[in-house]
């Protein structure tokens, strides 16, 4: 297993670039699908393992990819096959995105049932409901969803219970070959949901509204390939402004889009970060002290949940008592007691994480419990005094692209060891402390 570690109490400095969004390319490739003729060209495409694992999928529903140098191509004109099997969907959540494409499409789809994750029970009893909405039968069992429609969906009016990113994006992605309109209220508004209506409008469909709390599309007989460039990630970035921030460093994140991540660049503002808006990117300011808040995550534009464990390292070195609040999703606090390890004065009541700061933070081995939560603690690992070893980075690298060499790049002290590298250091102690008898 490898591991990360980390010798904290280096100022970050230095430019950091931001890679092309995961949340965007996961549902961009999914709507590769839909395209009955001519190829689709994705670009800015981060190397993550979630998007070898789309890749696989659309493979394995018979979709040529290809992907190289940042760039996806796919044909998917061939005859398609319906099936999601476990394995890809057990790897990835996300995977269940295709299932729109594959309903629009081919009348059928069959997607293994993804189950709960580290951060809560995460049901697609909204996607489905969409799906149901626009005339398909949905059975559960085995394992699986099956849902399947005679003849084209037919456009319908559906509101989702919860603005489910998820549920907007597949839905939008089904409603586009439906007959007639559809229209999703309280749908998500986030800059992802944006970006795929984008790629689908230049594959030729008609979306409105996306980015607002309605989107309606006109459904079209068929859709073709499109050359799309994906948004850049505003969670990687603002992963670079936490761990700028924390170690009271400067650091200019490129391709950061300010208006992707007002409700961070608010709340960090308040704690006392300074930021400067540059030429294709932000100027990061980590102050001497830091200053506690509260944080309550909500759907775009509020607070992300993508954020909160970041930012609950950032607060566990703020001065005085901070609370954060969960309200996306039921369990997501696996790295409090992560942070416990590392000496953090924090404590959950219910849906909130009380933290007293600022922790004298010290370098312990931990686990990334999920994607962010990895980043976070490698984030007070920067922070911390001594050592930090952060284990299961599987999580990590879903979500970000070579962290560990962007640290370093901007003057972490910091290094990803292999489980071989581990194993040829175990034996050379060994030999030294042999040696020395
Ligand atoms: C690949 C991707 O884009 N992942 C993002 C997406 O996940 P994802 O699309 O899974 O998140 P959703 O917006 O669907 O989920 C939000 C909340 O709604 C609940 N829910 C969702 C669907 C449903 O049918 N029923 C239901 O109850 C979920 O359990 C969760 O508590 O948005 C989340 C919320 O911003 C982010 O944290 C994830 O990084
Ligand atoms: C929760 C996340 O992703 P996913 O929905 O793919 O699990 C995330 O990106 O933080």
């Amino acid at each position: 297993m490898d591991k990360i570690i980390v010798r904290g109490g280096n100022k970050l400095n230095g430019t950091v670039k931001v890679e092309g969004a995961k949340n965007a390319v996961l549902p961009v490739i999914a709507a590769s699908l839909l395209a009955s003729n001519g190829k689709s060209i994705i670009r800015d495409v981060p190397a993550l393992s979630d998007v070898y694992t789309i890749n696989e999928v659309l493979r394995y529903l018979n979709a040529e990819v290809t992907f190289e140098n940042n760039t996806v191509h796919i044909d998917a004109s061939s005859e398609l096959t319906e099936e999601a099997p476990f394995e890809y969907v057990r790897k990835m959540r996300a995977s269940v995105l295709v299932m729109g494409s594959l309903l629009a499409r081919l009348g059928r789809a069959r997607v293994a049932l993804p189950g709960g994750c580290a951060i809560g029970s995460r049901p697609i009893d909204q996607h489905l409901k969409g799906f149901e909405a626009m005339g398909a039968v949905v059975k559960v069992g085995n394992g699986f969803i099956d849902a399947q429609v005679s003849g084209r969906l037919k456009g319908a009016k559906i509101y989702l219970d919860i603005p489910s990113v998820g549920a907007t994006e597949n839905i939008m992605m089904a409603a586009t070959l439906a007959e007639g309109t559809t229209i999703i209220e309280n749908c998500a508004k986030e800059p992802e949901i944006v970006d795929l209506a984008n790629y689908l409008t230049e594959m030729g469909a008609i979306v409105k509204g996306a980015g607002t709390e309605t989107i309606r599309i006109e459904g079209v007989e068929s859709l073709h390939g499109a050359d799309h460039t994906i948004i850049p990630d505003r969670i990687e970035a603002g992963t670079f402004i936490t761990a700028a921030a924390i170690t009271g460093g400067n650091v200019y994140v490129k391709g950061a889009v300010p208006e992707h991540i007002s409700s961070l660049i608010a709340k960090l503002e308040e704690m006392g970060v300074t930021f400067i808006e540059e030429k294709d990117g932000l100027r990061v300011i980590g102050p001497e002290k830091l200053k506690a808040v509260d944080i309550k995550t909500m759907p775009y534009p509020g607070f992300p949940t993508d954020m909160q464990a970041q930012v609950m390292a950032l607060l566990l070195r703020a001065q005085g008592t901070s609370m954060i609040t969960e309200t996306v999703f039921e369990n997501r606090f696996m790295h409090v007691e992560e942070f416990r390890r590392m000496n953090a004065d924090i404590k959950i009541e219910g849906r909130s994480v009380i933290i007293n700061g600022p922790s004298n933070l010290q370098g312990a081995e931990v686990g990334a419990t999920d994607l962010r939560a990895g980043a976070a603690l490698i984030i007070a690992g920067l922070a911390a005094d001594g050592i930090t070893k952060v284990t299961e980075l599987k999580h990590i690298d879903r979500g970000y692209v070579n962290f560990h060499g962007k640290l370093a790049a901007l003057g972490a002290d910091i290094e990803r060891i292999t489980e071989e590298e581990q194993v040829e250091e175990t034996i050379l102690v060994s030999k030294i402390a042999a040696n020395m008898k």
